[in-house]
């Protein structure tokens, strides 16, 4: 791993994430792979459908990136989801391929059918959900579960069990349910999941101690976005041990959706130092096609993704933009695949003026004038209450130089 925060040309984090003060009570494992549920819980966003098209070159472009398992869908859900894990399936990529499934024996035998490496076997342990929707106990769910994850290990899938609403369990439920499912049926990872993002970063750690604790299992961790901390508690739960972080390109999934898959990337690799092989300079094409297919925006601030994440409008420090962007930027915008752009408005100064007229070889103005220029940038940009285009920028260079 490395402890640097600084790469020449790529990037300049804070030196205090790799201070020894702070590494020193850290847990992290030597390794953290990427699950990602874009094709399942990304699709449980209302109103997103996936063809199985699209499917496929959503996980062909995931693969590309580097992500270590794609969970492909829930066979259950429709004859189309099992079809496109089917396919997803024979596509011979380097990532492994999961489905989601009910503690069932059935879905486990569609997981098979559709030649899955690994199945995610869901069942309810928040409290709210056990007593209201379920009408079940601690005792019910691990009947449920026991033979279900003996029957998908036999087959040779492997199994993650994922007692959801985790985070809003009783202890004594979840101590129960963990202890009996290591007597009988131990799986190959526990899932530590926050289905209401209701979680502090700081209870989810101590969750992952305490689970690890219970269980000895490597600890895989799915948060929602409720509260804006869905990437958040997801590295806090790394930083506690945690060994997979479960994601959604875009930040889908139900609601307020999932940790970002592009912000745990840049997460892993930045701010804590993990020596991924991701392609995150690829990025932007997994975010640009996955909003296309599934018809939602992205916002121009989203992190990584967002358009104007590089752009600068702001006078002072212009200069470095395109020059020396880590002054500006703690990523270079090439790093994710992108370009800085300098752009005029009200809150231009004189260096932005010059900036762009060598930017667009317009020539050179004497002070006065530059002064003038300035001052009708800044008005148009207050009137229009928006940066300037270029053409824009141009017609008042004209009028400027036809009044000296
Ligand atoms: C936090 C969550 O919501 S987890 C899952 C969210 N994902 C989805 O819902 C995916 C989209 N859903 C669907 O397409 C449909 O709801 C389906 C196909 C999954 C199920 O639809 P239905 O055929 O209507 O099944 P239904 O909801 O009635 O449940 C069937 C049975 O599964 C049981 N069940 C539900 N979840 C689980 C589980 N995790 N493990 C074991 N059994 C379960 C139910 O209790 C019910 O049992 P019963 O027949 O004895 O009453
Ligand atoms: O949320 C769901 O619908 C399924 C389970 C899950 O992904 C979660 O609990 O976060």
């Amino acid at each position: 791993m490395r402890e640097t925060y600084f790469e020449d040309g790529k990037w300049w984090v804070s030196p205090y994430n790799f201070h020894q003060d702070v590494r020193r009570d850290l847990l992290l494992p030597p390794k953290v792979q990427i699950h990602d549920a874009t094709l399942r819980d990304g699709e449980q966003t209302p109103g997103v459908v996936f063809s199985i098209d699209d499917k496929l070159r959503i996980a062909t472009k995931m693969d590309e990136i580097g992500v270590e398992r794609i969970e492909a869908g829930m066979p259950a859900v429709s004859p189309q989801d099992a079809e496109a894990i089917r396919e997803i399936s024979k596509l011979g990529l380097k990532s492994k391929i999961f489905t989601f499934a009910r503690a069932m024996k059935q879905d486990i035998d569609m997981a098979l059918e559709c030649g899955a490496d690994g199945v995610v076997i869901e069942v309810p342990i928040g409290y709210p959900k056990l007593v209201t929707q379920f009408g079940w106990t601690w005792e019910d769910v691990f009947k449920k579960s026991r033979d279900v994850i003996n029957y998908a290990r036999e087959q040779g899938l492997y199994a993650v069990f994922f007692p959801y609403d985790t985070t809003r369990a009783r202890p004594d439920d979840l101590e129960n349910l963990c202890k009996g499912i290591m007597n009988e049926s131990p799986p190959d990872s526990i899932g530590i999941v926050d289905t209401m993002g209701c979680a502090t970063p700081e209870a989810v750690k101590y969750m992952v101690g305490w689970v690890k604790g219970m269980t000895g299992l490597p600890i895989e961790i799915h948060t929602h976005n409720d509260f804006g901390m869905g990437v958040a508690t997801e590295l806090a739960a790394v930083a506690a041990g945690a060994e997979v972080v479960h994601s959604c390109a875009n930040g889908l999934g139900e609601r307020t959706g999932n940790a970002a898959l592009e912000e745990l990337m840049l997460g892993l690799h930045l701010l804590y130092g993990y020596d991924t092989q991701y392609q995150m300079d690829k990025l932007p094409e997994l975010g640009a096609l996955i909003s296309e297919i599934s018809n939602i925006p992205i916002a121009r601030n989203k992190p990584v993704l967002g358009h104007g994440n590089f752009i600068r409008e702001s006078g002072i420090g212009i200069q470095y933009v395109m020059h020396d962007p880590l002054v500006m930027f703690g990523t270079h915008p090439s790093l994710t695949g992108r370009a800085g752009e300098v752009v005029l408005g009200k809150k231009s100064g004189k260096a932005s003026i010059v900036y762009k007229m060598q930017e667009l070889g317009l020539g050179e103005l004497d002070d006065a004038q530059a002064v003038e220029l300035l001052t009708r940038v800044k008005q148009k940009g207050i009137e229009k209450r928006d940066f300037l285009s270029d053409e824009e920028f141009v017609s008042l260079l004209n009028e400027v130089r036809a009044v000296a």
